[in-house]
């Protein structure tokens, strides 16, 4: 369903205006908690400037008059190729949250990851959204009776999937975090911690249960001054292919696919395979985690290429860096089978709550389907190799 801009709307015709609005909104915690990468931001910053080693080659004269933009994802049809990323906290950018995002997505008829971490429960979150597709997005918790317990409620209320995040054995260091001292305010909670009883009796245990997490002491995250070991709800250095995938498995069929997110290359897409996952997430963590590490949109061909040398063909997602219609035309010329926003989510949020969450949307929505018209296609399977040329170094352009 289209979204009606009004006129102020006119001032964002494009995700950079709204990340643009949105740091007008948001506090100097928050605008630096969402934007920023690990490290010096290289790779946060390559995600997006990867793209622009692509080009796209249009083919014409041919009848474009009816685009479907339509994909299938965990079985059901999506109105785009574009899901909004588990990102944490939505609170922080708009009292209403992850209920607005999930509401903006029904609306719009996207597909949504949860965070863990997110601010309200993943119970009134599912509700919002309604039968459009969610994954929940899962640290395997070193508790694992925690994550069971995560598992057992996401498939009560009909999740699709289960996203492990992988590249997250320990925290990467984001450097404006530790010097604006990251504080979740007193009255947020990372509500999938708290216990329901005591939330229902006005005495939420949220906050308690979070520095639990190791990530907080009181009000304050912890950040060691030695060695890095952080040990915490999100990083859990203990986790292999071998010991946890199949016990992830069982926790979740055959009601709920189990899909890896942050995988980077051939190797461990293979290993994916192999352990029978149902899908696999190329991500970096939005430039969050190993600072240095490739652009995804660079990572992509390679785990395509390692999955479709595989017996089973399972889906792959990317992340990371998309801002463009243009740029999710690249990623399926390259072989992703869908992609998903973090940071656009949260400004749209940020910048008008629900309304701006669907503005986002709207704006990759209508770039994406303008590129395939302008490219010459009109149904996303037709998304090819041969739509793309690459630049190399010296500054020529060749056809993949
Ligand atoms: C503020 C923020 C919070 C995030 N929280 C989580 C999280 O809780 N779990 C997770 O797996 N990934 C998390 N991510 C990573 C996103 O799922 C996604 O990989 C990333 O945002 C994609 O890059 P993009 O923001 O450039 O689109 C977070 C990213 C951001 C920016
Ligand atoms: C609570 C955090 C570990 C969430 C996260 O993944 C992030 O901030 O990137």
């Amino acid at each position: 369903m289209a979204y009606n801009r009004d006129i102020t709307d006119l001032q964002c015709l494009s995700i950079e205006d709204l990340r643009v609005l949105a740091a007008q909104r948001m506090d100097k915690q928050t605008r630096d908690y969402y934007n920023e990468g690990s490290d010096s931001g290289s790779t946060l910053a390559e995600n997006i400037t990867a793209y622009q080693k692509y080009r796209i080659r249009p083919r014409v004269l041919r009848d474009i008059s009816a685009i479907d933009t339509t994909v299938n994802v965990f079985g059901q049809n999506s109105c785009m190729p574009v899901g909004a990323a588990s990102t944490a906290m939505h609170c922080l950018a708009h009292p209403d949250g992850e209920i607005a995002t999930a509401s903006a997505c029904k609306k719009q008829d996207v597909v949504m990851g949860l965070s863990s971490f997110a601010t309200q429960t993943l119970e009134d979150v599912k509700d919002a959204i309604g039968d459009t597709p969610m994954a929940l997005q899962l640290y395997l918790f070193e508790d694992r009776d925690h994550s069971v317990k995560l598992i057992k409620r996401a498939k009560a209320k009909g999740y699709k999937a289960v996203l492990l995040t992988v590249d997250t054995p320990v925290l990467g260091r984001r450097n404006l975090e530790i010097r604006n001292q990251f504080t979740l305010p007193k009255h947020l909670r990372i509500a999938n911690f708290a216990n329901r009883v005591d939330e229902s009796s006005g005495d939420s245990d949220a906050k308690s249960t979070y520095s639990e997490a190791g990530y907080y002491d009181g009000e304050k995250r912890v950040w060691p001054r030695g060695p890095i070991r952080f040990h915490t709800h999100a990083a859990n250095p203990t986790l292999t292919w071998e010991k946890d995938i199949e016990w992830l498995k069982e926790q979740c069929h055959p009601e709920m696919e189990v899909w890896v997110k942050g995988v980077m290359t051939g190797e461990d897409a293979v290993l994916a395979c192999h352990y029978g996952v149902d899908g696999i997430i190329v991500s970096n963590h939005g430039g969050r985690q190993l600072n240095s590490s490739l652009a995804t949109i660079d990572a992509l061909p390679e785990v395509v290429a390692a999955v479709r040398s595989q017996e089973k063909r399972i889906p792959v997602h990317v992340d990371g860096g998309i801002r463009h219609g243009t740029d999710v035309f690249k990623a399926l010329a390259l072989g992703a089978d869908f992609v998903w926003i973090g940071r656009p989510i949260l400004w749209g949020l940020a910048y008008k709550g629900q309304e701006g969450v669907e503005l986002a949307l709207q704006l990759i929505r209508d770039e994406f389907k303008l590129c395939m018209g302008l490219a010459g296609i009109t149904k996303v399977e037709d998304i090819g190799p041969d739509y793309l040329a690459k630049i190399d170094k010296n500054g020529f352009t060749a056809r993949l």
